[in-house]
């Protein structure tokens, strides 16, 4: 079990709303939006304990189950259950859930799922999974050839996947993963045709179509990173609303779908 309190200041909030240039509301009452706790209380692992691939192989949950593993964030489930505020301590505990060995397309599978709880002033606030998987260094990703653009529709919103953004997001949550930065490695050693997308960063464009259309508060965030989205593919968001669900997506320029999410208000 990890343990890491500390007091949560503005900074990063509103940093994180500049770069997806989304509104901050007031952090202090309303609290975070749904997944921002994303930018707070993070692991931070010394520059020895990095590996290979430029994320932390020791000290921090998971560890990867063996060398050159190629670690990519597959999904997860995001419960929150009141205000994470700005101005307050908050401490977030980890603890690995389980493990599960699988085989898909792309060869042999190691799904790692690491449950989260944050506190803060004696309340649950956010509970969390996120399921982690490590591909076998010798599985390759295929991703099929871009077809037409698709243009974005009124209800999509499109963004630019660019280097900078997906630098700062890494940034941001201290990920020194270098799928997102380099891409010499990206190509070379993991494989990939350019930088990836952050999966976290997928799901918090998927949050903020559905804040957007009203879905906030204490809300189940239920998502799933479907493929690979590379950073000249684009990066375009929909969120639809029925009744209490909201059905949101990414895909690429190009039509693909790379993620899929459900998020309800909680408690209906
Ligand atoms: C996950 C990949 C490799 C599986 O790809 P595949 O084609 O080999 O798998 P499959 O054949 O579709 O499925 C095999 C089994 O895995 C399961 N499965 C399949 N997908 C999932 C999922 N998402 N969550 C949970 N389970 C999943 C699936 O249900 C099936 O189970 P079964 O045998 O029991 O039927 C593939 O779908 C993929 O490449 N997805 C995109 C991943 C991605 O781009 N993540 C974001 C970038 S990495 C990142 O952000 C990193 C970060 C932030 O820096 C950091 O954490 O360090």
């Amino acid at each position: 079990m990890l343990e890491r309190t500390e007091l949560l200041v503005s900074g990063p909030a509103q940093a994180l709303g500049a770069l997806l240039d989304v509104p901050v509301p007031d952090l202090g009452q309303e609290g975070l939006p749904p997944l921002w706790h994303w930018i707070y209380l993070l692991d931070r692992p010394a520059q020895a304990d990095l590996g290979p691939d430029g994320h932390a192989e020791r000290g921090v949950l998971p560890e990867p189950p063996g060398p050159g593993r190629r670690r990519m964030w597959a999904g997860g489930q995001v419960r929150t259950r009141g205000p994470l505020r700005c101005g307050e301590p908050a401490t977030r505990t980890a603890e690995v859930l389980s493990v599960q060995e699988k085989h898909g397309r792309s060869g042999p599978l190691t799904f790692v799922s690491v449950g989260h709880r944050i506190r803060q002033g004696g309340r649950l606030v956010v509970e969390e999974r996120q399921d982690i998987v490590y591909r076998d260094a010798s599985g390759a990703v295929t991703v099929p050839d871009a077809g037409p653009v698709v243009p974005a529709a009124d209800d999509e919103w499109p963004i630019e996947v660019t280097p900078a953004l997906l630098f700062r997001f890494s940034a941001l949550t201290y990920n020194a993963h270098r799928i997102h930065y380099d891409r010499d490695y990206a190509r070379a050693v993991e494989g990939y045709p350019g930088l990836l997308t952050h999966g976290p960063l997928q799901a918090l464009a998927m949050a903020e179509a559905a804040r957007a259309r009203g879905c906030t508060g204490d809300v189940l965030f239920d998502y799933r990173l479907v493929s690979p989205l590379f950073d000249d593919q684009g990066m375009v968001v929909r969120a639809v609303a029925e009744g209490n669900l909201v059905t949101a997506g990414v895909r690429d320029r190009y039509g693909r779908r790379t993620a899929t999410a459900e998020m309800r208000r909680a408690g209906s």
